[in-house]
């Protein structure tokens, strides 16, 4: 979950991408690439676990490595892990510091789950040892900023569906927050200390996604060198997700199923199959149901995942949430800016309020990151958001106000609906005849809205 801290030390080239990584699996990385601002960073804040990342490009010297050990010593409360090339070991004092303090280390290159693994333990450790446990208050939302009622619901369904096995399908529009929901899952869940592993069936090439999920055997075809486990026994104790599922090619679905049915998988050129202990979440921002009807989804496959479903709703159904969500992420991006950024004025809270965000939560998010880097200002402006200012409620009196909200509303709505009036209707919570009255009342007409 972002909540939980962890401290990277990178000593080389390989942190950034170590970095990277720890931010997608959902951590709160505070990085950096010195031991004494390492030091300084223990002393401000609490981390369960420290990661240190040692290629051999930047190798510490006997009095580093000694510092290293002090900056260890005085964080009573971190479990320290490294990642370290081999060459890196060859120096007898590094090896003896990871024997003696360290709480276990991986060799470089390795595969994102051992790295999860390994740090997934370490913080239970220094639960059980040191009772670092996250108390921030994000802890409860299981890291979904959100205060609308949809979200406290989904944070509710999210608690009640990880205790289970059966697969879970979350739906909802892109960007709105599916994968962060589907982590949540995972993290809530009795396997929070195995695996978590997310595949893009939409990202990965039709001919490459079979060997990619199943594995292959050496021999298996042209160039399958040697043995190679595939992303479901990767996630072996713990959840993998698979994200637009609706991706996946119908072939594949039936591999699928069979491994849903009968929890084991069969790698590409293999006689027998192998017995694995995952749990599938997969989520798809296409109607899955409507897909079966065109044939696009196997029916057998659609009815195996649709045992818990999950609902992330669109943004727009939640606009209250907006401020808050800007806010959060102002304070993420911001984070590391050597200018004050101190919040929203009055115009951009407006255009916010405003706009009805087809993009959703993503949306929000690029749009906050890209006016951190733009804004002269203390205050982020409409215009540093990218959204026209003319489009702002400049009135301060109320009803004017209104009206403009809710004209703003229906023209949204028409367009998002392709002018399709009893869609737009129904997005907007009214009935078809309470829309034809308003569309009247602002002159809007559904050809030309
Ligand atoms: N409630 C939330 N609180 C904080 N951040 C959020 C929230 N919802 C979404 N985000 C952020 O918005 C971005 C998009 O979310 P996410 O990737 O989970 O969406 P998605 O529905 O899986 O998108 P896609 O369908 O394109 O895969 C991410 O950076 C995510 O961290």
């Amino acid at each position: 979950m972002p909540a939980r801290k962890i401290l990277c030390l990178s000593l080389g080239a390989e942190g950034k991408t170590v970095e990277g990584h720890l931010r997608r699996a959902g951590w709160d990385v505070a990085c950096c690439s010195d031991v004494s601002a390492a030091h300084s960073l223990l002393a401000q804040r609490k981390f369960s676990v420290a990661l240190v990342v040692a290629d051999a490009a930047q190798r510490l010297d006997e009095a580093g490595v000694a510092a290293l050990e002090a900056c260890v010593h005085a964080s009573l409360k971190t479990e320290w892990v490294a990642l370290c090339e081999q060459a890196v070991l060859e120096s007898h004092v590094f090896r003896a510091l990871i024997l003696n303090c360290f709480f276990d280390y991986q060799v470089l290159p390795l595969e994102w789950p051992d790295l999860d693994r390994m740090i997934e333990h370490a913080a239970q450790r220094a639960m059980l040892r040191h009772g670092v446990a996250d108390t921030s208050p994000e802890a409860d939302t299981l890291g979904m900023v959100g205060q609308a009622g949809s979200m406290v619901q989904l944070r509710k369904d999210i608690r009640k569906v990880a205790g289970a096995f059966a697969p879970v399908l979350i739906h909802g529009e892109s960007g709105s927050g599916k994968e962060l929901a589907a982590h949540a899952i995972h993290a809530c869940s009795p396997r929070k200390s195995g695996p978590w592993v997310e595949v893009n069936c939409g990202a990965i090439a039709p001919s490459l996604i079979h060997s990619e999920l199943f594995g292959y055997v050496k021999g298996a075809f042209t160039g399958a060198s040697a043995d190679r486990r595939g992303l479901i026994e990767a996630a072996d104790g713990g959840t993998i997700f698979l994200d637009e599922i609706g991706d996946l090619p119908l072939e594949l679905q039936a591999n699928l199923l069979r491994f849903l049915q009968e929890k084991t998988i069969q790698r590409v050129g293999a006689v027998r199959s192998t017995a694995v202990d995952v749990r599938v979440v997969a989520a798809s921002h296409v109607n899955l149901a409507e897909a079966v009807a065109r044939g696009r989804f196997r029916e057998d496959l659609f009815y195996r995942l649709n045992v818990l479903t999950i609902e992330v709703p669109p943004l727009r159904q939640r606009m209250d949430d907006v401020p808050l969500l800007a806010k959060h992420f102002l304070k993420v991006c911001a984070a590391d800016r050597p200018r004050r950024v101190e919040g929203f004025d009055r115009q951009a809270l407006a255009a916010m309020a405003a706009y009805s965000w087809p993009g959703n939560v993503r949306e929000l998010y690029n749009c906050v990151q890209r006016a951190v880097v733009m804004t002269d200002q203390r205050y982020i402006s409409a215009r540093d958001l990218g959204l026209a200012p003319a489009d702002v409620v400049a009135s301060t009196d109320l009803d004017a106000a209104r009206t403009l909200a809710e004209r703003e509303a229906i023209a949204r709505a028409l367009t998002l609906m392709g002018n399709n009036v009893t869609r737009a209707a129904r997005e907007l919570g009214v009935s078809r005849m309470t829309l034809y009255r308003l569309m009247d009342k602002h002159r809007i007409s559904a050809e030309a809205s």
